[in-house]
């Protein structure tokens, strides 16, 4: 049986909803954290990793040419809610379900001379008790974005970065502001000595385009699983670069310069 690693999120559903398991392929599930360390240690196959783990981890892992979890400007999922203005930043609670956004809030904070102290932390909004801002990521990022917004605005131009005295810092963008370039939040990969089977790639594209082609019912379903407006759900699914084109793997190099990282430009030829 073949694994693929997946994530639990709603921003991977146009690659997965008409994916199915069966006829020699199996899903696990996890957040990409999770997925970063079943790849590594060979308990899935095929996964989404977040980016950083696998510019870490080149020496041992190879991306599919073609699949990523990319935007370029907002992303409206990787969120840092906060009281005090960005420059005042001193505390920060950490998701722990990604290994990207993580350093990517570090790499942005760094950048503007500003040195905070990081912990780990389950929860949400609560956190800003003991903390001066929390990083949340994913459907839960969405799910607390959306629990502040009253109304969903008509235009792109009226989502509000402020909500009731919590400010939202769409970190994205803020990487969008400093480099013109997309971000690259995950992408497929295998361990080096275990190339991707064709098959699985053709059946993974197949999905792909069906899930992008269908998009309205791909977000439904996400919708109701997440509680939140079909609209909300449409715009923030359709605003993703699944394909990892040149640009993203422009945007990938930049961050692994950014971090000290060699950028390994390796793709498997599939
Ligand atoms: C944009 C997102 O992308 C995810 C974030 C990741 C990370 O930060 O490590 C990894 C994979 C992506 O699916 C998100 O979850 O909001």
């Amino acid at each position: 049986m073949y694994i693929l690693g997946v994530p639990r999120y709603a921003n991977t559903a146009p690659l997965y909803h008409f994916l199915d398991e069966g006829d020699g392929v199996a899903f696990r599930y996890g957040v990409p954290t999770e997925l970063n360390r079943w790849l590594l240690e060979g308990t899935v196959d095929l996964s989404l990793v977040s980016s950083y783990f696998y510019l870490e981890h080149a020496d041992q892992l190879r991306p599919l040419p073609d699949f990523s979890v990319a935007d370029l400007g907002p992303v409206y999922s990787v969120n840092l809610f906060h009281h005090a203005p960005w420059h005042k930043l001193k505390n920060i609670a950490l998701t722990t379900e990604s290994a990207t956004s993580v350093r990517l809030l570090q790499y942005l904070l760094e950048a503007d001379g500003i040195q905070a102290q990081y912990t780990p932390a389950q929860g949400g909004l609560e956190l800003l008790e003991r903390f001066d801002a929390v990083l949340l990521i994913g459907d839960r990022a969405i799910t607390t974005y959306y629990g502040l917004l009253s109304i969903i605005p008509e235009s792109v131009h009226q989502v509000p970065n402020q909500i009731e005295g919590i400010r939202i810092t769409d970190l994205s963008m803020k990487w969008f502001e400093r480099t013109r370039l997309p971000f690259v939040f995950g992408v497929w990969a295998t361990r080096h000595n275990a190339p991707p089977p064709p098959e699985i790639v053709r059946r993974l594209r197949a999905a792909r385009s069906l899930g992008l082609g269908n998009l309205a019912a791909v977000a439904g379903t996400e919708a109701q699983r997440l509680g939140v407006p079909e609209r909300l759900m449409q715009h923030y699914l359709w605003n993703f670069r699944y394909h990892l084109e040149a640009p993203d793997r422009l945007g990938l190099a930049t961050f692994a310069k950014a971090v000290g990282l060699p950028y390994p430009d390796d793709y498997w030829d599939v």
